[in-house]
């Protein structure tokens, strides 16, 4: 049993209050297709890795961590007629509830492709797929972290599209001021690029206008979660 697995049992069973009391976080979370935000999620929410995920099919809300004291806040996820997991706002977020807002931007047959990356839509109310593309927007609670999902084994050539991607993503104006943390997810890999190289292909040092943080980490060894979750935790309020 990792260390992590433990912790978050122990912390399951006794006191998530130590990390998230009193707090609650909005986390977007995007990224390339098969770089790991599924297994992010369900690494945090169950303490489980399993290498059997499902591509995510259009936007999925999970409730990953809750601790609530509000019985009239809630949201709730449900599967669509086709196995796709729709959002659905029921109401403000609770004091101490933790939500994870998982997106999966890409369409199926472009599994290669980043470009659908710049269709999340941080100010739209998500309740179908195709409502990714809708220009309606509604209202959601403020998102209080966007994290960005990338491989580290990721073909050089890729990490231009993903770099202007990012940035025009960054330019949206619900997302003015948001803390941005990139993860660049499966180092346990041979061949992963170390992370001063994301930081400097992805040029997270010319983001001057909010808090960024880039870390290498694997959703399968566990490696450095420890640190991803004090640096959401933080960012909860
Ligand atoms: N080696 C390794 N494999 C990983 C890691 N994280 C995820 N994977 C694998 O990568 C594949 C894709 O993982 P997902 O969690 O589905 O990725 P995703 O970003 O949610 O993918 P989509 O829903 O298709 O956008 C799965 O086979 C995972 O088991 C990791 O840290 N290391």
């Amino acid at each position: 049993m990792s260390i992590f697995t433990s912790f978050f049992q122990w912390i399951s069973g006794q006191a998530i209050v130590f990390i998230f009391f009193s707090k609650s976080a909005e986390i977007a979370i995007v990224g390339l297709q098969a770089s790991g935000k599924t297994s992010f999620v369900n690494v945090i929410g169950s303490g489980q890795w399993s290498e059997d995920v499902v591509p995510t099919v259009g936007f999925i809300f999970r409730k990953v961590l809750e601790f609530t004291h509000d019985p009239h806040s809630c949201f709730s996820s449900h599967i669509g007629s086709q196995g796709q997991r729709y959002t659905q706002d029921m109401g403000r977020c609770g004091p101490t509830q933790v939500s994870f807002n998982v997106g999966a931007l890409l369409p199926r047959g472009r599994r290669d492709s980043v470009s659908p990356l710049a269709r999340y839509r941080p100010d739209a109310h998500q309740t179908s797929p195709s409502d990714l593309l809708s220009t309606r927007p509604t209202q959601v609670p403020p998102t209080t972290t966007l994290t960005l999902f990338l491989h580290l084994t990721l073909k050089a050539e890729k990490f231009n599209t993903a770099r202007f991607e990012l940035h025009q993503l960054l330019s949206q104006s619900a997302l003015g001021g948001v803390p941005l943390l990139v993860l660049g997810n499966k180092n346990d890999l041979d061949g992963h690029v170390p992370v001063k190289d994301l930081i400097r292909d992805l040029q997270l040092d010319k983001i001057m206008d909010r808090p960024v943080s880039c870390y290498s980490c694997s959703m399968k060894s566990q490696h450095n979660l420890d640190i991803v979750l004090q640096w959401l935790s933080g960012r909860s309020h």
